[in-house]
């Protein structure tokens, strides 16, 4: 049976400023289809959901729906023709119950006698969690109570609460463990089946090939191609996506090199009120990798290690080398401008991690999961943020150099493909996977030995996660301490010395790369 044509964009084009992000698109998205969208980093895939959801006006072109001239200026005239999307980033707002976030700009529909009637509110968007399946999330509490992955889920249920035609899913999969996972493709499959579309954005090409039913391929704000499903090649869907051929494994080939026997970071018979005698070390030259399933603390684990939570109990320590005194400082400088060396002092410190400060202190690197909200400043620029954690490094005489200021942003520019106007633009102005390059590249090359990294490659193209691995691994031979806290099975088989596995806020057991580790031989152990 033929199916039938939903929505219809003709040339549409979106420009900020000088940047063209999306550049002529003509695209039909048809009902009872899953339509993936795949691009790099900066392609345009946000921008192009974002104009049919209303968020960004179009600024030439067209959209149509069922032959009708569609032209939102906000996400509430999407929801009157009854499209949903859930956006990449954080999509909730702070201090507001879930129930007030769900109905978020609708809340004329609980209106009584000019009063909220805020029982009703909350019992519909209980039924909105029901309706999803979700039990562990109520409706009345403050919405700062939930982790990030929930507050995803209270997004799902928001989006679906409008009985959509068109759901529209934006690198949402990477945010969500494996059971959120599992959740986020039922409903997309249940959508279809019943005669509505879905758009779904990812970089995860394995995923995107085994749930849609049509791939479009974007490449710098232009649409490449369409593919059917029996089209589908991964090595073709690559090439189309980057414009030149992509090979072989971006993981580390090399695990004959063991770690040192020098511990960097411990933890000691640390609990909080999620995390339970968690024992740990974590070795200079390894990378740990820490895989769990939602709620097994796998994240809270990166967060004790930062300073970021209290412990009920136990101990976390860092070995660093201690920080410069002035004198020291001084006379760094005074080498630098007579051009001789300067003999760092080697002698190290334990610190104990009870605050960010210790752990800044001791220069531990992390990135959150939460990257918008916890690891960047979204409204400074570029530069700033990539040297936020290198000042005392980029100083001279007590003042920031600024030549040494913007030779390192520079460097971590062209590094990592950071997709930017220039090292002045507002980091909000970034695309999703570009700010995740910043998060990763304000750590890189500063005086961070030991590197948390919740999520490293989230929302990151395939070409920047092999030189993401790359520089981990270059790290790990260098004498680094990392560890990678990530729900991607592959990644931390294909980069890990070692395995922590979590459950209920445990660690259930630790594999060693050489036992030969599979995702089944893992799961067990999650689940
Ligand atoms: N508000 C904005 N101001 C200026 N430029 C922007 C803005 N939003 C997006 N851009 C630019 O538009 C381009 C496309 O961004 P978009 O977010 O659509 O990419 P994407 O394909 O979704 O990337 P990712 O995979 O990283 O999420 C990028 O170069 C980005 O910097």
């Amino acid at each position: 049976m033929d199916k039938k044509l939903f929505i219809q964009t003709s040339k549409i084009t979106k420009k900020f400023g000088d940047v063209t992000a999306v550049n002529e698109v003509n695209m039909d998205i048809y009902l009872g289809e899953i339509r993936g969208l795949i691009g790099e980093n900066g392609s345009g895939k946000s921008t192009i959901s974002s104009m049919i959801s209303g968020i960004y006006t179009i600024t030439s072109g067209e959209i149509y729906i069922g032959g009708t001239r569609y032209k939102p200026s906000s996400p509430a005239d999407a929801h009157d023709m009854r499209i949903s999307m859930i956006v990449q980033e954080a999509g909730t707002i702070d201090h507001l119950t879930v129930a007030e976030n769900i109905f978020l700009g609708s809340e004329k529909g609980f209106s009584k006698m000019g009063f909220i009637d805020n029982e009703k509110m909350v019992n519909e968007a209980q039924k909105a969690l029901d309706k999803i399946g979700v039990s562990d999330i109520c409706a009345a509490d403050n919405i700062d109570m939930y982790n990030f992955e929930q507050r995803k889920i209270i997004e799902i249920a928001k989006a679906l609460y409008y009985d959509p035609q068109l759901f529209i899913v934006d690198e949402t999969t990477t945010a969500l463990s494996q059971d959120g996972r599992i959740k986020i493709y039922e409903i997309m499959n249940t959508l279809k089946n019943n005669g509505k579309a879905v758009l779904f954005i990812s970089h995860d090409l394995p995923e995107l090939m085994m749930v849609c039913d049509t791939l479009t391929v974007l490449r710098d704000g232009n649409l490449i191609a369409t593919m059917k499903k029996e089209e589908f090649d991964e090595d073709r869907i690559k090439q189309t996506m980057v414009g030149r051929e992509i090979k072989g494994n971006f993981y580390r080939n090399d695990f004959s090199t063991p770690c040192k026997e020098e511990v960097l970071l411990k933890i000691d018979d640390a609990s909080t009120d999620r995390l339970k005698n968690i024992n740990l070390n974590l070795h200079a030259g390894e990378i740990l990798g820490i895989g769990g399933l939602s709620g097994s603390g796998i994240h809270e684990l990166g967060r004790i290690c930062f300073g970021m939570d209290a412990l009920t109990k136990g101990l976390v320590t860092a070995r660093a080398t201690r920080k410069l005194t002035i004198g020291e400082k001084l006379r760094k400088n005074i080498s630098k401008v007579k051009k001789k060396t300067f003999e760092t002092p080697n002698e190290t410190k334990i610190y104990e991690i009870k605050s960010v400060n210790d752990a800044l202190e001791s220069r531990i690197g992390y990135i959150s999961k939460d990257r918008d909200r916890e690891t960047l400043i979204l409204e400074s620029s570029v530069a700033d943020n990539l040297t936020l954690s290198a000042l005392d490094q980029l100083q001279v005489f007590g003042f920031i150099s600024p030549i040494a200021e913007r030779k390192f942003a520079e460097g971590q520019i062209g590094t990592l493909n950071i997709k930017c106007s220039s090292k002045k633009q507002l980091v909000k102005e970034l695309s999703g996977g570009n700010k995740q390059k910043i998060s990763f590249g304000k750590w890189i090359g500063n005086d961070s030995k030991i590197l948390i990294f919740d999520s490293p490659t989230r929302g990151v193209d395939i070409g920047v996660k092999t030189t993401m691995y790359q520089l981990l691994y270059d790290l790990r031979q260098q004498g680094y301490a990392i560890m990678i806290i990530s729900e991607e099975l592959s990644e931390l088989i294909g980069m890990s010395d070692r395995i922590c596995i979590m459950k209920n806020g445990e660690i259930t057991k630790t594999f060693e790369h050489k036992d030969n580790i599979s995702d089944s031989k893992i799961i067990e152990f999650m689940i």
